[in-house]
């Protein structure tokens, strides 16, 4: 233990183990996010509960989440549950490595994310995000998730690779079911496996090989003519550590993978639980419309158009709140340690709960309510630190953080340009490894009026 006061701890109650505890861990199992809610509410933000047999900890408090992703992030690992099941996907890219390997891994990949670095990629995603909403204007209806998830596809390849996403369909077709089997193993009690050969698990290691070799491709492609090319994938070849040595080929194709997973699965939730926000608050998807109205004029946004649209990203960052795409995420106890007032066993499960601490109002006037307001530039934001968290903190803080913004606030920006979605009824959330709707969501396309001129027909580039 770092902190050698362990005495003075309480001891935390993890409930009843065996037969009799198995009502949390299916209750678990069936509706986390009311579990979790109901947790934190009868026992505060550090509430003992069991998985089966494994003790674990929910940590819903600011200052206790801070100590476990920050000021004592050393005593806690990532939880080899998951580690264990994901490293088939995902190896030794930024994801789910540690320690030294995680270190020099992100060291060269962080500087390709920088703020100042990512508004570089603008011009790609609003080419790319844009292409997306004109065809669901031209359709008037869509499935709004399977709508948002082809987008960022588009999106991330696009940044990766230069390339259109056309000539790499069968790519994404295999990435998207990888991703799939990923989320479905961590969000089921038992998974068969991968060394039985059930259809899923068969599936699942020729997807992986496809993406592996074509990621191969990609990146002999562009050692080979590295002129040729301005993408990511171009840039880490380019990076060198310490000693002047580039990435391993092994490694470069795990960051492929894990760039594209980390980067797709959080932002098409983000991208689709802002349109489903805005379509529920008519009032401030048309105060959001009427700023991108004033700035824009119906013309495509660059990247010095952004600041204008403060409004926009305070649209995202709100959705980001109330619909974390990452809801929870977990660590394990390292060795003996404690969490705020209390002692935690070695290997104790530690679930963080943003979802929890973004609804609690505790932290939140009101917090069930949408309210962009409180992130504008000049309302008192001193709590956004620790009391907000989509991209998490500490050592393993979102890299993409910079770029998911710029996202956001394009994503609302085009989508508001044009008209609005319209979604009849209340959306029920689920977790899977993000946060998403239990049941399809059909949307509707509402074409906006502006000026007496229908914006849905004005083309990119038209004079403002
Ligand atoms: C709205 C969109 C996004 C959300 C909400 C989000 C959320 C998160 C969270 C919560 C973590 C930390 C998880 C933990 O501590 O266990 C994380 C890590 C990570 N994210 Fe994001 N992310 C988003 C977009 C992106 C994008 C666009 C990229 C790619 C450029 C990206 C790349 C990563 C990577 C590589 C990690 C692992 C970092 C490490 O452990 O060093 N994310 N993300």
């Amino acid at each position: 233990m770092n902190d050698d006061r362990a005495e003075k701890f309480e001891q935390l109650d993890h409930g009843r183990s065996g037969v009799l505890g198995l009502g949390t861990t299916l209750r678990w199992f069936h509706d986390p996010l009311a579990v979790m809610q109901r947790l934190a509410g009868e026992h505060g933000p550090v509430a003992g509960f069991r998985i089966g047999l494994f003790p674990a900890v929910l940590v819903t408090g600011p200052t206790e989440i801070n100590e476990v992703l920050v000021s004592r992030a050393a005593d806690f690992r990532r939880a080899r549950a998951v580690t264990g099941t994901l490293w088939p996907a995902l190896r030794e890219g930024l994801i789910i490595s540690e320690g030294e390997v995680h270190r020099a891994q992100r060291a060269m990949v962080a500087p390709l994310f920088t703020a100042r670095r990512v508004p570089k990629y603008v011009d790609v995603m609003v080419a790319r995000m844009q292409k997306h909403v004109r065809t669901w204007q031209a359709a008037g209806e869509l499935d709004l998730l399977a709508g948002v998830q082809a987008m960022m596809h588009d999106v991330v390849a696009g940044l990766l690779i230069d390339e259109p996403l056309e000539d790499h369909l069968d790519v994404v077709d295999a990435a998207t079911r990888i991703f799939d089997w990923e989320m479905r193993a961590m969000s089921r009690p038992i998974v068969a496996p991968l060394n039985i050969p059930t259809k899923r698990n068969r599936d699942f290691i020729r997807d992986l090989a496809l993406v592996r070799d074509w990621a191969a491709r990609m990146i002999d492609a562009r050692r080979r003519h590295p002129d040729r090319h301005d993408d990511i994938v171009s840039a880490m070849l380019a990076q060198r550590d310490r000693d002047g040595a580039p990435m391993s080929e092994e490694r470069l194709v795990d960051e492929v993978l894990n760039l594209w997973a980390a980067a797709h699965e959080t932002s098409a939730d983000a991208m689709f639980w802002t349109a489903y926000a805005l379509s529920r608050h008519p009032g401030i998807a048309e105060r959001a419309g009427a700023e991108v109205d004033r700035v824009l004029g119906g013309a495509t946004p660059t990247a010095e158009d952004l600041a204008q649209l403060p409004y926009c990203l305070q649209v995202f960052k709100e959705s980001m709140r109330l619909y974390p795409p990452s809801p929870a995420f977990l660590r394990e106890a390292a060795c003996e340690t404690r969490i705020g007032d209390y002692a935690i066993a070695e290997n104790t499960i530690v679930f963080i709960a943003p979802y929890v601490m973004h609804r609690s109002a505790l932290q939140y006037p009101d917090p069930e309510r949408f309210d962009p307001d409180r992130f504008a530039q000049e309302a008192d934001r001193s709590w956004e630190r620790l009391s907000y968290l989509p991209f998490g903190a500490g050592e393993h803080v979102c890299i993409g953080s910079a770029l998911a913004l710029l996202e956001g606030q394009i994503f609302t920006a085009l989508l508001l340009g044009g008209g609005t979605l319209r979604i009849d009824r209340d959306m029920a959330m689920k977790l899977t490894i993000n946060l998403r709707p239990k049941r399809e969501a059909r949307a509707v396309y509402v074409p906006r009026r502006r000026s007496g001129r229908d914006l849905s027909r004005i083309e990119a580039g038209e004079p403002r």
